[in-house]
């Protein structure tokens, strides 16, 4: 102890001198490194903004020189907003960091999610947001080798067909009949019958009990209890943190930083949840019950050499209860609010779905055959659509086209459906709420028809790995959603059913009105890939 103070002394006493001499070198030293990382940043700037492959493409000079703009407003959460205002400014084609390109033309959509063909090859998902495996287990949408992602959407087909929708519909039903007597009770027990409800979290408990039974085939009692699930508090608590994190995966401190500052409590949530789901899927799978029409029970029954290892099946069911229950839920608070804010088109849907002469007609054939709903359903879809950014990737090895420019490898590519959907190059009047741009019979809306570019909406994005909740069609989609409403309203579909008949049957049984606190609750929402949504207030009374 005593030799280590006095070396301490001595250090502090003697060394010091020469530290002082040797600071003129350091000084020189770091004069040095400064000047070599300016030359770096400005020539590497001048190369990126002048003679870069992608230096012909607009956007701002900043954004071209470094990624940091473009991660500053992914981590903020105004990532739409400012991808929205670059399209707005720059046009159809905008380049926001040095390799990043967004497009807004409906072609994009083709040549960036499209099937592979002769002369355009397959573009691999950006590995940045890949969903992690789960215990070594790739979900289906985190499935990179294109014939093992094939093989798992071959395997789900009878579990998402049309006939396991049919044999679906009572077990959907029962959750829905579940929502329309909470919401009745709310009602009846506020002393003048006229209760200000919050519609997100009505609209989640119900949708989450439904994927939560069609996944583990046991219920989660959201709307039973009236109070979230578990399952819902893990899903919101980590899903920003996980899509902040993979961005600041790339840098070590700040992950770090961020991995200190996590509560354990919400670390520890994650294991106990992944150990939930996996428990749930044993229970599933001890019922041996092939005759339930839930997923387990349906790709089981048709297994055949197609047998799923178990831990693919717990990755898969994880994934559903996300990409199953938020994004439903998303669309049918996106819907409510922008009926209230448009008076005229709530009094239209509201005539359409209570011509029915009773609440049991609104079944599942009848709701798809309901022209203004399915038409408002669809308009809210490109108002505002459940996942609003663009799903980003990657140029494979050889360069690829997109929009009839060879694109080189590692350029990274993505559609916003937002601001594709709010471009008034593809739609009139992009920001009004136009259910009637979707029906042709409508006559005096016929300046809609001729101009919208209806192909650029594609909020299920497109290719071999759209949505499996959207039914698959062998019609290219691009054709159907060309033409008539009529046609497209055939789709049958668990995300199509489940947001008809659920917004049918509210709207069937309430009035209902928004509260003055939500006014402006589609406005310039947060996002992290999903909206971050406020509360939805609405008051709600027994329909008259
Ligand atoms: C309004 C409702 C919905 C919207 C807007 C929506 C949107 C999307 C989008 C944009 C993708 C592509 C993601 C990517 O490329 O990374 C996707 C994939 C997927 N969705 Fe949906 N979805 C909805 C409802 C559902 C439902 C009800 C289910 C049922 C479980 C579901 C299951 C899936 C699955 C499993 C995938 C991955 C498909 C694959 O990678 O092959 N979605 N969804």
């Amino acid at each position: 102890m005593g030799t280590l103070l006095n070396s301490s002394s001595s250090f502090q006493t003697h060394e010091a001198l020469p530290g002082v001499q040797t600071n003129p070198k350091r000084l020189n030293l770091f004069i040095l490194l400064s000047s070599v990382l300016l030359v770096y940043f400005i020539s590497s700037s001048i190369y990126r903004l002048r003679f870069h492959p992608l230096s012909k493409y607009p956007g701002p000079p900043l954004a071209a020189t470094t990624i940091k703009q473009y991660e500053y407003h992914f981590v903020k959460g105004d990532f739409v907003q400012w991808i929205h205002t670059l399209h707005d400014r720059y046009g159809d084609v905008v380049r926001y960091s040095p390799n990043h390109l967004s497009f807004t033309t409906p072609q994009a959509w083709k040549d960036i999610y499209g099937h592979r063909t002769v002369s355009r090859q397959a573009n691999p998902k950006n590995k940045a947001f890949k969903q992690p495996p789960m215990d070594g287990h790739c979900s289906v949408i985190a499935e990179e080798d294109e014939s093992l992602h094939g093989r798992q959407r071959k395997i789900f087909s009878h579990a998402f067909s049309d006939r396991a929708l049919m044999e679906q519909e009572g077990l959907i039903g029962h959750y829905i009949d579940q929502l329309i007597e909470l919401i009745r009770k709310r009602v009846s027990n506020d002393p003048n019958g006229n209760p200000a409800l919050e519609m997100v979290q009505l609209y989640n408990w119900a949708t989450f009990d439904i994927i939560g039974d069609l996944t583990f085939g046991e219920p989660l009692d959201n709307l039973a209890n009236g109070k979230n699930s578990p399952w819902i508090d893990l899903i919101f608590t980590n899903f920003k943190g996980l899509q902040i994190s993979q961005v600041l995966q790339h840098y070590q401190i700040l992950s770090w930083l961020m991995y200190m500052c996590t509560p354990k409590r919400v670390l520890e949530e994650g294991d106990t949840h992944a150990r939930n789901s996996r428990d749930s899927v044993t229970r599933r799978l001890e019922k041996k019950n092939t005759a339930r029409p839930d997923i387990w029970g349906l790709v089981l029954k048709h297994e055949g050499e197609n047998r799923m290892p178990r831990g693919q099946m717990d990755a898969n069911s994880f994934l559903f209860m996300l990409a199953g229950s938020e994004t439903t839920a998303t669309l049918l608070s996106g819907a409510t609010w922008l009926l209230m804010k448009n008076r005229d088109k709530y009094d239209k849907l509201v005539k359409e779905v209570r011509s029915v002469d009773k609440e049991s007609n609104l079944t599942a054939d009848r709701v798809r055959h309901m022209k203004y709903l399915v038409a408002v359903l669809e308009e809210a879809l490109r108002w505002y659509p459940p996942v609003p950014i663009g799903l980003q990737r990657d140029i494979p090895k050889g360069g690829n086209r997109v929009l009839e420019d060879l694109l080189p490898e590692k350029t990274v590519v993505s559609v916003p459906s937002y601001s594709t959907s709010h471009s008034p190059h593809n739609f009139l009047h992009p920001d009004k709420f136009v259910p009637e741009r979707w029906i042709f019979e409508e006559t005096e809306y016929k300046e809609y028809h001729e101009y919208d570019k209806r192909e650029a909406l594609q909020p299920f994005s497109t290719g071999p790995r759209n949505c499996l909740g959207k039914k698959h069609v062998n019609t290219p989609n691009i054709h159907v959603r060309n033409s008539r409403l009529t046609v497209h309203s055939f789709l049958h579909s668990l995300a199509y059913y489940e947001m008809r008949a659920i917004l049918a049957r509210v709207i069937f049984n309430f009035d209902l009105k928004l509260c003055p606190e939500s006014d402006n609750w589609g406005v310039g929402q947060k996002n992290w890939t999903l909206w971050d949504k406020p509360k939805l207030m609405v008051r709600v009374i027994e329909r008259k």
